[in-house]
């Protein structure tokens, strides 16, 4: 008989709930009627409706389709007892520390993206009946974890998925789009909490995770939202910090849940990339890990609502006693094979000690004044555009309001929040994949993405470079980010080069153009300056006739690379406006903008 039994955000109650359990193929085929709420345990390799890579388990959707739902109190769940044995990784920490090591080398430093997730599955044999077991083992979770967003229990008739995981993915309630990006991880006993908060690696993992889902909420919450936090997540054996994303969207929850498949703090950024550089160091399905279970309902009002953690610290136990506890830890390019190796250990802890112990010791309460101030000065130099809350239209530029923009997405959905950005300046905005032709507009943006610019063997760069190429020739004003600045830097006759150390999620301060600017990078190539290296303008005489004798350029005076270069119709930078990280990204659009629509006859007014 399917049921589930749900401990959700702190309650002082147990939900049970029972009814039928249907597999379906397909996030809108999840039957969600009012009145019948439905809990759908969704695997990894749904990730393919996003036309995404990943590697196909053949692990099923299902769905509970909910007949009742008793509330319990807590002590009606006590600890339990349970053998397991036969335990182990089955990958080694040797082999683990390889897959980190290449995917520094080989994807962080190539310009694939800035944070990937990879995991690995503790593995081993529950002795006795699997349901029973996983009683125990919730009980155990209720009784010794803490901080946990669900402790949960589903058992599907053919599966048991047993967990305490503190991450929210998304839920909607009251028209609330909420997601709850979660990085950065202490293990109570290995140092103080203070050097954890203080920890470079640590501090940018979690912004990068913030950019990410960003990125989502900008899809989802169309109507915009706002930050909370940092906070700090304790739990039992660990502590996190995490963000609090809150926005208004209209989509139907199917939808939302579609969009935001999966969170980069278990898949990484930018996500379509994740996905492949997932596939290619993992080499196995995920199953479960990584997904969600999701709750969908009607609220009283008949609005829909929707509450979905992500499944980590959470174990499947098969029919036959197999019993797996897959953990990922987050690679980015300050990561150690030691740390992430030490991280995996640190995460499976709290979920395997349910297992393997009844009790639980290690509880610690790390929340200081010192610790309060620490969370509260990693806002200060974020940009205020996604932290703040405004007034329609106070931030419209007149030169831009009314005329149009088209973005071309380079598989990178920083689009959707260059997107929000462009609109709050007044800017009628669309986004168009790099394979589609772009439509008329105003202004064209050629945006970020991840990959080697210099590759012409990769479809998605030759389709650029002709792009940028056929904008440069036409004299179609057009502004460049990140992927798209090095393609244009490059049909300038610049060279292009790979960084000893990426540029990946880093936020620091620039001479753009004779002003000081706080922006974000998330790149591991550059172009360089060719003559005059050095100086502010070094455009002169760089090749490419006709375009290149006008073209100024911001290069740093340390190393000689190009933070940003314009002309009379185009400008571009190698940082990214749209990012929390870029302080001042909203004022850099404010500054370059403009100048390129001078002058020009909108093709929409003209007709
Ligand atoms: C990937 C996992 O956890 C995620 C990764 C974290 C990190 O890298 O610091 C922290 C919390 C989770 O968002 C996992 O538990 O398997
Ligand atoms: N964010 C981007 O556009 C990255 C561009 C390129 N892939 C790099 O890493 O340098």
């Amino acid at each position: 008989m399917p049921f589930a039994l749900l401990h959700r955000d702190g309650a002082d109650h147990v939900e049970v709930l029972t009814g039928d359990v249907v597999t379906v193929e397909t996030l809108a085929g999840i039957p969600l009627e009012p009145g019948r709420p439905v809990l759908a345990v969704i695997p990894y390799r749904q990730i393919a409706e996003r036309g995404f890579d990943c590697v196909d388990d053949g692990a099923p959707l299902e769905c509970l389709l909910v007949d009742s739902i008793e509330r319990q109190p807590l002590d009606a769940f006590p600890p339990g007892d349970l053998t397991v044995r036969d335990g182990g990784f089955d990958i080694s920490d040797a082999e683990y520390g390889t897959i980190v090591e290449r995917v520094l080398r080989d994807e962080i430093g190539n310009g694939e993206g800035a944070n990937f997730v990879i995991h690995r599955v503790w593995n081993g044999t529950v002795d006795g009946d699997p349901v029973e077991a996983a009683r125990a083992v919730f009980g155990r979770l209720l009784a010794n974890e803490q901080g946990t967003y669900w402790t949960f229990l589903v058992h599907t008739g053919t599966r048991t998925l047993v967990g305490a995981t503190p991450e929210r993915h998304v839920s909607v309630a009251d028209e609330i789009t909420m997601m709850n990006p979660i990085s950065g991880t202490f293990r109570h006993g290995s140092g103080s909490i203070l050097d954890f908060l203080r920890d470079p690696k640590e501090i940018e993992e979690l912004y990068m995770v913030l950019d990410e889902e960003l990125k989502m909420m900008a899809t989802v919450a169309e109507h915009g939202g706002q930050v909370a936090g940092p906070f700090l997540k304790e739990m039992a054996h660990l502590t996190h910090t995490e963000y609090l994303l809150a926005g208004r969207g209209s989509l139907d929850v199917r939808d939302v849940l579609r969009e935001t498949m999966f969170a980069p703090t278990v898949t990484g950024s930018p996500i379509e990339n994740a996905c492949r550089v997932i596939a290619r160091h993992e080499q196995r399905g995920r199953r479960y890990y990584a997904g969600v279970v999701a709750l969908l309902d009607h609220d009283s009002a008949g609005r829909q609502t929707l509450d979905a953690p992500i499944l980590i610290r959470t174990a499947e136990i098969s029919p036959d006693g197999t019993l797996r506890i897959p953990v990922g830890a987050t690679l980015v390019r300050h990561s150690t094979p030691a740390g992430e190796i030490a991280e995996t250990h640190t995460k499976a802890a709290g979920i395997l000690g349910a297992f393997t112990s009844a009790s639980s010791s290690v509880r610690e309460t790390s929340s200081s004044s010192e610790t309060q101030e620490l969370l509260a000065a990693r806002n200060v130099e974020l940009a205020r555009f996604w932290l703040d809350s405004r007034e329609p239209g106070a931030l419209e530029v007149p030169e831009l309001a009314g005329r149009t923009a088209v973005i071309v997405d380079g598989e990178d959905t920083f689009t959707a929040m260059l997107a929000h950005q462009l609109k709050a300046l007044g800017l009628g905005v669309s986004v168009v994949p790099w394979s589609a032709p772009v439509p008329p507009a105003d202004l064209v943006v050629v945006g970020p993405g991840p990959g080697d610019p210099g590759d012409l063997s990769d479809p998605k760069m030759a389709t650029l470079h002709a792009l940028i190429r056929s904008l440069l020739d036409s004299g179609r004003p057009f502004f460049a980010v990140c992927l798209g600045q090095q393609v244009l830097a490059a049909e300038l006759g610049l060279s292009l080069v790979r960084r000893d150390s990426p540029y990946q999620g880093l936020a620091r301060d620039i001479d753009l153009f004779g002003t000081v600017r706080r922006v974000g990078f998330y790149s591991s190539f550059a172009a360089m300056a060719g003559l005059g290296v050095g100086s502010a303008e070094a455009g002169l005489g760089m090749g490419s006739a006709g375009v290149a004798a006008n073209v100024e350029l911001a290069v740093d005076p340390v190393d000689g690379l190009v933070h940003g270069l314009r002309g009379a119709r185009f400008a571009g930078v190698q940082f990214h406006p749209e990012s929390v990280l870029s302080r001042d990204g909203v004022d850099v659009l404010r500054e370059l903008l403009p100048p390129l629509l001078a002058e020009v006859v909108s093709p929409i007014v003209s007709g």
